[in-house]
């Protein structure tokens, strides 16, 4: 190698997961340090990591055209986030004092709000309307350090509806620096024209939806609400399988609410992941252990509908050695922050998960419920260059000092996006 776009030197303290695969239980404790570490970049990817003194020893000789020195900063991978609602219209403060009185959130649904309160503003909003509006939570995202976000459909619930909201989803990655990945959620809730015919609705996914998103190639998952109230286990199998079928992956909000049976679904057909899961039995997590299945926890949903139970992270670690991963979970209405920091402080708080098990459920685990984890969420040489600068001395510094955000900078595909807490490139590259 002759020639290197950019070299990143300074970093007090570089830490990441190891290799490019899930980690399991115990795994998840165990991260990579370096203290006074260097990053080689070129072409968007990593090609040297290690001590300064290590990295500069192989770059001997070579043409370096820019260097960027970090200030004895944390370094870590760029965070991925594998669960949101990124593109909807409209917001749903005016649920607020309801929730407050303990109006429970399905309640709030099948009174026709909720989920469905959110469908009517995104069938009012243009294409452009919306785009903007996901524009602003999705810098947000970045400057929070996120690289990598999953965004769902699921407030259209009608075929054009739906497909606009994954249009907008496939605008949003090809302009802005954060990767957007897709998944189909026409399942989120049983439109009201279709109330007490939930079937009928089922069918329309099917033989509609389903076959037109594959078509144009709008979406990577396809993701189902089973819950009580509103899609039965059956449904949620007839929809995921039809959605395999097209080529779309599985995913399922699982074991919400009630133990429905969700995570046994998951398990028994292949889903790639399965999300919330606070109400998941020993059965349903056995399930998701035996079959390869992620879970993706989201205590900030938990925290904001003021739940007393939280997912049971400690178990799913330590019994039953599954890759838990962590989200946002962003969306109008159980979850409205984008901060995946906040997450961080949630999950050491709520779901008593160690800053290194924290780290690995943001990165590695977190692309791994996308199925990209030979991509990125690690620092290694070969993989995306996307990283994230922490004004912080070590990542226990991160669910410590909470409420603020600790960002200094961020590298997508080996580009500085951000510096000094400022968005300085907007577009993608
Ligand atoms: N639980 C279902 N769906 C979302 C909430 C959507 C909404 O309330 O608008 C979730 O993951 O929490
Ligand atoms: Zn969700």
């Amino acid at each position: 190698m002759e020639q290197l776009d950019l070299l990143v030197t300074g970093i007090g303290r570089l830490v990441t997961p190891p290799g490019d695969a899930p980690r399991f239980g115990a795994e998840m404790n165990e991260v990579i340090e370096i203290e006074t570490a260097a990053v080689a970049i070129h072409e968007g990817r990593i090609v040297h990591v290690g001590t300064e003194a290590e990295v500069m020893e192989n770059l001997r000789g070579v043409t370096i055209a820019e260097t960027i020195d970090v200030g004895g900063r944390l370094v870590t991978p760029g965070l991925v986030d594998p669960h949101t609602h990124l593109v909807h219209g409209g917001s749903r403060e005016h649920e607020l004092a309801l929730k407050r009185s303990g109006v429970p959130y399905l309640e709030i649904l099948a009174q026709g709000g909720g989920i469905l309160s959110t469908v009517t503003a995104t069938r009012a909003a243009s294409e452009e309307e919306l785009y903007k509006k996901a524009r602003k939570s999705l810098n947000e995202m970045l400057l929070n350090g996120v690289t990598t976000v999953e965004a769902k459909s699921g407030y259209g619930l009608t075929t054009t509806d739906e497909l606009k909201q994954l249009r907008v989803a496939k605008q949003l990655h090809d302009t802005h620096p954060v990767d957007i990945v897709s998944t189909f959620m026409g399942a989120h809730a049983v439109p009201p024209e279709y109330k007490g015919r939930t079937e009928e609705y089922v069918d329309l996914i099917v033989n509609e939806m389903l076959p037109k998103i594959a078509d144009e190639f709008l979406a990577e998952f396809c993701d189902v609400f089973c819950e009580h109230g509103v899609f039965t286990v059956e449904q949620s199998r007839r929809i995921l399988m039809e959605g395999k079928r097209n080529g779309l992956m599985p995913k399922i909000h699982a074991d919400e609410i009630e133990p429905l049976g969700g995570a046994q679904l998951a398990g028994e057909i292949g889903a790639i992941s399965a999300e919330h899961l606070l109400a998941a039995t020993d059965e349903g997590l056995q399930e998701m252990a035996d079959n390869g299945v992620t879970p993706v926890l989201l205590p900030g949903t938990s925290f904001n509908l003021g739940l007393q139970n939280h997912a049971r992270a400690r178990d799913m670690i330590d019994k039953y050695n599954l890759p838990v991963a962590l989200s946002t979970d962003y969306n109008p209405g159980s979850c409205p922050t984008e901060s995946i920091q906040l997450i961080i402080a949630l999950a050491s708080l709520n779901l008593k998960m160690t800053p290194e098990e924290i780290l690995t459920a943001c990165t590695i685990n977190a692309a791994n419920a996308l199925g990209r984890s030979t991509d990125i969420g690690s620092i290694k040489v070969g993989k995306r260059a996307d990283l994230a600068i922490f004004d912080a001395p070590n990542i226990k510094y991160l669910p410590y000092h909470f409420g603020i955000n600790h960002t200094f900078g961020v590298i997508k595909n080996g580009q500085v996006v951000v510096w000094e807490r400022q968005i300085v490139q907007e577009e993608a590259r």
